[in-house]
């Protein structure tokens, strides 16, 4: 019988004493991270804790999508493909994931938001280093966003340390030259620190995998992986900006920034654009 007056029955196995062992909290260091929440509205207002932990616990997949997206480029300068796609299959999940958990923050209305807005200062999601060293390290590099850390020295170094880094994107060039593609020399000897800008020279060489995949498995697998990622992300930051919206309309940003309208720009961003203008030439 596994269910007794409406109770699970405990089996004897069941450890139930960690005075001297590994327990879950311990191991996960749940007293730190569940010690991390400190609302600053006075009285504090109900809802800050939602604005606290959506903010905490998107921070939390940023840090894992970061770790991963430096995996896939290890692993595409490994010539190691295979992992190299799981890698970026797990980031595109939690991307899904983080676009989704938007409708959490939507059920914060206007009015509610108000009530405690004034208490956040002028911190703002602007400030986020690791939602920048993501960008960066996909390509969206902007020296100019260096100062904002300027207050966090460690923070600011390691965020110089992606900027001069090459992207995965590099890395995915490079891994196309060792399988005989011709991507143009000055292409792959670009100045990594800066933003990528559309390459008309790569055009044909991705127009060659995509004319015959079959020939180029790995790598249209790889394109076609790299745009998935692309549409997820861009995803996430539509849904920022619909959520922004909604809940301050047109105000302008604690961060200082014009709001919606600042937000809307970053949506014509993009990290490889060669790879969606292929598909105006695939049939042609
Ligand atoms: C009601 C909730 C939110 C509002 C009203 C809001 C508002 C804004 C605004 C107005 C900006 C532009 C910068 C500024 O002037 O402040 C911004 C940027 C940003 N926010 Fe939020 N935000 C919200 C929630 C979040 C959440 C949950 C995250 C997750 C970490 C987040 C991450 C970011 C990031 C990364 C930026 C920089 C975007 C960029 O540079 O393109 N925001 N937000
Ligand atoms: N920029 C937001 C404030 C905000 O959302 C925020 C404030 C503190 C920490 C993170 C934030 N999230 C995203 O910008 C605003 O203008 O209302």
């Amino acid at each position: 019988m596994s269910i007794e007056d409406g109770e699970r029955r405990i089996e004897e196995g069941v450890r139930t004493d960690f005075r001297s062992r590994m327990d879950y909290g311990g191991y996960l260091d749940l007293d730190k991270l569940l010690d991390s929440q400190h609302p600053v509205s006075t009285p504090v207002h109900p809802d800050e804790l939602l604005f606290i932990i959506q903010h905490q616990t998107t921070e939390l997949w940023f840090k894992l999508v970061l770790h991963e997206l430096e995996s896939v480029r290890t692993y595409l300068q490994a010539d190691d493909v295979s992992r190299g796609r799981k890698a970026l299959a797990r980031v595109k999940h939690i991307f899904r994931t983080l676009a989704e958990q938007w409708s959490v923050l939507a059920t914060l209305t206007p009015s509610e938001y108000a009530e405690f807005r004034g208490f956040l200062g002028s911190a703002s999601g602007f400030q986020s280093y690791q939602y920048r060293a993501v960008e960066f390290i996909l390509g969206n590099k902007n020296a100019g966003m260096l100062p904002v850390f300027a207050a966090k020295p460690e923070q600011q170094e390691r965020l110089r340390g992606v900027l001069d880094s090459p992207t995965v994107y590099d890395a995915f060039l490079r891994f196309l030259v060792a399988h005989g593609h011709d991507v143009p020399q000055q292409i792959l000897d670009r100045d990594v620190t800066h933003a990528w800008v559309e390459q008309p020279g790569l055009i044909p060489v991705f127009q060659r995998i995509y004319d015959d995949p079959t020939a180029h498995w790995a790598e249209y697998a790889m394109c076609e992986d790299l745009v998935d990622l692309e549409d997820a992300f861009q995803f996430w930051r539509f849904r920022h900006l619909r959520t922004v919206q909604r809940t301050i309309g047109y105000k302008t940003g604690t961060g200082g920034s014009s709001g919606v309208d600042f937000l809307k720009r970053a949506l014509d961003l993009t990290f490889f654009p060669e790879l969606y203008s292929v598909r105006t030439e695939i049939g042609n």
